[in-house]
């Protein structure tokens, strides 16, 4: 396994504009956890995705439009606008704080029905979660998984202590997708090979960090090759962390997100 131990990113062209940078829908956020996709969201616009649209409960949308004013948003139930939603979308992430409720199974079934084969799915959280309980057929787009180890637990049905690269790297050939396993150390799976990040810290463990990790990766999708968008991604979320937990005993994600686009200009290629 290869260890991923410096990533760059490229500077932008002066004759561009935001429909250069990805349209990115965000499904997720039921009543119960609205800041779960707000992370993303935040952390999708604030690593440069060029559009971001958010489809959540309704009763997220005051918030959301206050915490992440550069966000569109569509309320969950709106199936009619998400069909558009999802036609018009680059890359689509679907699963932070979505619930494991009917809406959440409904939405992914309505999101797998209607993904094209160009499109990019990210499948994170309840989504997850969802879809090892219910064992849908998987869309023919480009799939990301980024499971914790529990949810990879779920999905793969490998228990956490048996999960070496081996049999995760013949887990995620079984589901022809790519995988963000995230721990200590995360491990990515992906179609040119395996890969380890050896950054990030335990001042990192605290809920909405996937969360955010989601949001750059989506926003990332939208701007680079898919395998560098994943790279780039894990490899920074870590980085922030790292940084941040040399003078704080925590982290919390939205200290991550505040620092993505200073640690882009810090990597920019010259
Ligand atoms: N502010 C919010 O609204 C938040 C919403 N969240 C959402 O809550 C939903 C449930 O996600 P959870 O992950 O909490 O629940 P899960 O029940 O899916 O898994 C959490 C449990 O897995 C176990 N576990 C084992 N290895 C782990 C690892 N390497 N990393 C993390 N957990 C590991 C832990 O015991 C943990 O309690 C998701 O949709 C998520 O997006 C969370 O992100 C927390 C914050
Ligand atoms: N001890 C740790 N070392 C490095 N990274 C960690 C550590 N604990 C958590 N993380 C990172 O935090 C994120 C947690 O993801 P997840 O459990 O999905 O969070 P949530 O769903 O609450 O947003 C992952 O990117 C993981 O790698
Ligand atoms: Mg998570």
């Amino acid at each position: 396994m290869e260890t991923i131990s410096r990533i760059t990113i490229p500077q932008r062209e002066n004759e561009s504009h935001k429909g250069y940078y990805g349209r990115i829908l965000l499904i997720g956020g039921n009543q119960n956890m609205g800041g779960s996709i707000m992370l993303s969201a935040r952390a999708c616009v604030y690593s440069g995705g060029g559009l971001t649209t958010v489809v959540t409960h309704q009763s997220n949308h005051t918030a959301l439009h206050s915490r992440c004013p550069e966000a569109m948003v569509s309320d969950l139930s709106d199936i009619k606008r998400l069909s558009k939603l999802v036609a018009d979308a680059d890359c689509i992430l679907i699963g932070p704080g979505l619930g494991l409720d009917f809406q959440g199974n409904n939405t992914l079934t309505f999101l797998f029905q209607h993904i094209k084969n160009n499109q990019t799915v990210i499948i994170d959280g309840d989504a997850i979660t969802i879809l090892s309980k219910l064992r849908h057929p998987l869309p023919d787009c480009n799939i990301i998984f980024t499971p914790h180890q529990k949810e990879w637990e779920r999905l793969s049905g490998i228990e956490i202590d048996d999960q070496t690269p081996e049999r995760n790297r013949a887990a995620a050939q079984e589901l022809g997708a790519q995988v963000v396993l995230k721990k200590h150390n995360t491990e990515l799976y992906l179609n040119s090979g395996d890969y380890r990040i050896e950054k990030g810290n335990p001042a990192m463990a605290s809920g909405g960090m996937g969360d955010t990790l989601a949001g750059i990766i989506a926003s990332f999708a939208g701007q680079f090759e898919i395998e560098e968008a994943i790279k780039k991604a894990v490899f920074i979320h870590s980085k922030i962390g790292d940084k941040l937990a040399q003078d704080m005993y925590v982290v919390p994600a939205s200290k991550i997100i505040d620092e993505i686009p200073y640690m882009m200009k810090h990597l920019e290629e010259e």
